[in-house]
C-alpha cells in the first residue's frame, strides 16, 4: 500500500454516531458501516443528500472526529498507518505533508491575516519561511486575494474571501492526499473558475472531496461515490453515477 499503484486511502466500516445530551439522549447516526479507496493520484467525489454522512466522513479521515467502529490506513512512501489509533503527537505530524483537510470553514488564529495564515500552511509541510511567503504569495495571487487583504484579520473577509484563504492554505505547497469539503460552494462564477482551475492542477496529488454540484463532478473526478443516510450507496465514474442515480442526485445536481 504504497506508492506503488495502490490506494493511497482506505476506509473500511466506518461507524460513528452521536448522542445528543441535550435531546433526551437521542442519537444521529452519520457513519453506517463506510468503506472506500482513493487510489494514488486519484480524485474521487463524494455526493449526496444534505445530512448523508459526507463531512463526517472526511472528519473522521482526518480525525476530526474518532469513529466509533471501522479502520482508516494511510499508505505514507514507505509503510501503511491506521489513524484511529495513531497517537495524537504522530497524527499532528502527518497532517502536514501527508495530509490536507480544507473544511467549510476557515479557521485562522485571531489577528491572523491571509497570507500569514497561507504561508503558516506551507511551513507545516516542510518549506522554510523565505519559500514559504512565496508560496502562499502565488496561491493567494492565483485564488484573485490580492496585497490589499494580505494583512487583514482573516475574521473580517467576505465568506467568498474566506474560503479562497482557506482552499489556499489547503492546497499550498500540497500534502499526498487533500481532503476537500465544499471547496468552491461561497464562491461566485469567476472565483470559482479559479478555484476549479487551481483544484484541477493538482499534479500527483490524491483527493477526496464533496460536492453538491454534477458539474464539478464530471470535470474534476476521476470516481464518484453516493451517500445516503451514512452509507455509500452507488460508486462509479461521475457519467455511470448521474445516469443510474439521476434522480436522486437532482437535488445535490
Ligand atoms: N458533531 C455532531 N454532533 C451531532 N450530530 C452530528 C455532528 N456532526 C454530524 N452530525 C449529524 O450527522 C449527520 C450527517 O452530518 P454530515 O455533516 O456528515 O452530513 P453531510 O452529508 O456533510 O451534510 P451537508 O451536505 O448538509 O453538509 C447529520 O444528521 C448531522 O446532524
Amino acid at each position: 500500500m504504497t506508492d506503488s499503484g495502490g490506494p493511497i486511502l482506505s476506509v473500511r466500516d466506518l461507524r460513528k454516531t452521536f448522542t445528543m445530551h441535550a435531546v433526551s439522549g437521542r442519537t444521529v447516526t452519520s457513519l453506517d458501516g463506510v468503506s472506500l479507496d482513493v487510489g494514488t493520484g486519484e480524485h474521487v467525489a463524494v455526493a449526496g443528500a444534505s445530512g448523508a454522512g459526507k463531512s463526517s466522513l472526511l472528519r473522521c479521515v482526518y480525525r476530526n472526529y474518532l469513529p466509533d467502529a471501522g479502520t482508516v490506513t494511510l499508505a505514507l512512501e514507505d509503510r501503511a498507518v491506521e489513524l484511529t489509533a495513531l497517537p495524537d503527537r504522530q497524527m499532528a505530524r502527518l497532517r502536514g505533508r501527508e495530509l490536507g483537510y480544507v473544511s467549510q470553514f476557515l479557521a485562522a488564529p485571531p489577528r491572523t491575516g491571509p497570507l500569514q495564515h497561507v504561508a503558516a500552511a506551507a511551513r507545516r509541510r516542510g518549506l522554510a519561511p523565505p519559500e514559504a511567503r512565496e508560496a502562499a504569495v502565488a496561491a493567494l495571487r492565483r485564488l484573485g486575494i490580492d496585497e490589499p487583504l494580505w494583512e487583514i484579520d482573516c475574521s473580517v473577509l467576505s465568506g467568498g474571501e474566506r474560503q479562497r484563504v482557506n482552499l489556499a492554505a489547503g492546497v499550498v505547497s500540497p500534502p499526498r492526499l487533500l481532503l476537500l469539503d465544499e471547496p468552491v460552494s461561497a464562491l461566485d462564477p469567476a472565483n470559482r473558475e479559479r478555484a476549479l482551475e487551481l483544484i484541477e492542477d493538482l499534479a500527483g496529488v490524491s483527493v477526496l472531496a464533496v460536492y453538491h454540484d454534477m458539474q464539478i463532478i464530471r470535470r474534476l473526478a476521476g470516481r464518484a461515490v453516493v451517500m445516503d443516510a451514512g452509507r455509500v450507496v452507488a460508486e462509479g465514474t461521475p457519467e455511470t453515477i448521474l445516469a443510474q442515480h439521476h434522480a436522486a442526485l437532482e437535488e445535490v445536481a
